[in-house]
């Protein structure tokens, strides 16, 4: 099965343009759907969940119309969005008991089991009968992850789902995504460009509403390695830098700026290559992206 979308479009009231011609084949596994904010990536996830409506093109799971037979979409579709309300003073039991119950699983002593299995599968056992409100931002995630999960779904959107996490609870939904993502599509939308390269085999960058690059990770490293340069300076002389060369990124690296160019050869010898990474992909295709804007 395979999630395919072809020139989609939405775009809003306001005249913001939130989608403009998406096309992009996702097939099991971590898809990461990078884009800075406002890039687009809610609306696309919200119009693939069934959320909102699109003005053209097409979405197909397998061979389920996606924009026309929202139900069938929703029997196999988990979606964790960015928003992920709970109710505070329900126990995390009878709360995913309560979703169980809402996705049609009617017989009481096989939500029973499920809903054990979920909370051991996302290590919330031990809190089964907490109410939500008493969990951490990584608990909630998690939570969220569980109720995604209820009814096999052959699909599992999640929406910037470690924004705010710290390290290690980041580091356990990392886990449980990935192995959630051996056998189901998985998209991850999120503007955390290592979350991408520790989780994603293959992946997309959109801006502006737009796909501006797609593919595996490496194959868009190595498109851009070699082009990338190094150099440390004091913050003084950044805007001669800008004027000079095509900065991609500054970093302030132990009270100096690290900056990195983009540049077919050395710009000059004070400047050293350095291997390319993803956050260098995605800083050079948005800048180009940008510049076309300015235009
Ligand atoms: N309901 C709406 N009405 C009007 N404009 C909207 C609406 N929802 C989103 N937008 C606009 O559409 C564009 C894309 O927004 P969207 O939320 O899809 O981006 P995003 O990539 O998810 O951003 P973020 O990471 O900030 O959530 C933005 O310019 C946003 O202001």
């Amino acid at each position: 099965m395979e999630l395919r979308i072809e020139h989609l479009n939405k775009t809003y009231g306001n005249g913001v343009k939130a989608i403009n011609d998406c096309n992009l084949t996702i097939p099991r596994g971590m898809f990461g759907l990078l884009g800075p904010n406002g890039a687009g990536k809610s609306s696309l996830m919200r119009t693939i969940a069934t959320l909102q409506e699109a003005d053209s093109g097409s979405i197909t799971l397998g061979d389920i119309d996606v924009l026309k037979d929202k139900d069938a979409v929703r029997r196999i579709l988990g979606y964790l969005p960015q928003e992920f309300g709970v109710y505070p003073k329900v126990s995390a039991e009878n709360m995913l008991d309560h979703v169980a119950s809402l996705k049609g699983i009617n017989q009481r002593a096989e939500r029973k089991e499920l809903v054990a299995a979920l909370l051991h599968r996302v290590n919330l056992y031990d809190k089964r009968k907490s109410n939500l409100g008493t969990f951490s931002g990584g608990m909630k995630q998690r939570f969220g992850i569980a109720q995604a999960l209820l009814g096999n779904p052959q699909l599992i959107i999640v929406d910037e789902p470690t924004a705010g996490l710290d390290p290690t609870e980041r580091n356990r939904f990392h886990n449980l995504l990935s192995e959630i993502g051996e056998n189901t599509i998985v998209i991850l939308s999120t503007h955390i460009v290592e979350d991408v390269t520790n989780l994603c085999n293959d992946m997309a960058i959109i801006c502006l509403g737009q796909v501006i690059a797609k593919g595996h990770p490496a194959e868009l490293v190595r498109e851009v390695n070699g082009s990338i340069w190094s150099k440390s300076i004091h913050k003084a002389e950044l805007p001669a830098h800008l004027e000079a060369h095509r900065v991609i990124s500054t970093q302030l690296k132990g009270g100096k700026t690290e900056i990195h160019v983009f540049s077919e050869s050395q710009p000059d010898a004070s400047f050293h290559a350095v291997n390319a990474d993803l956050e260098d992909v995605y800083f050079t295709r948005i800048g180009e992206r940008m510049e076309l804007e300015l235009v």
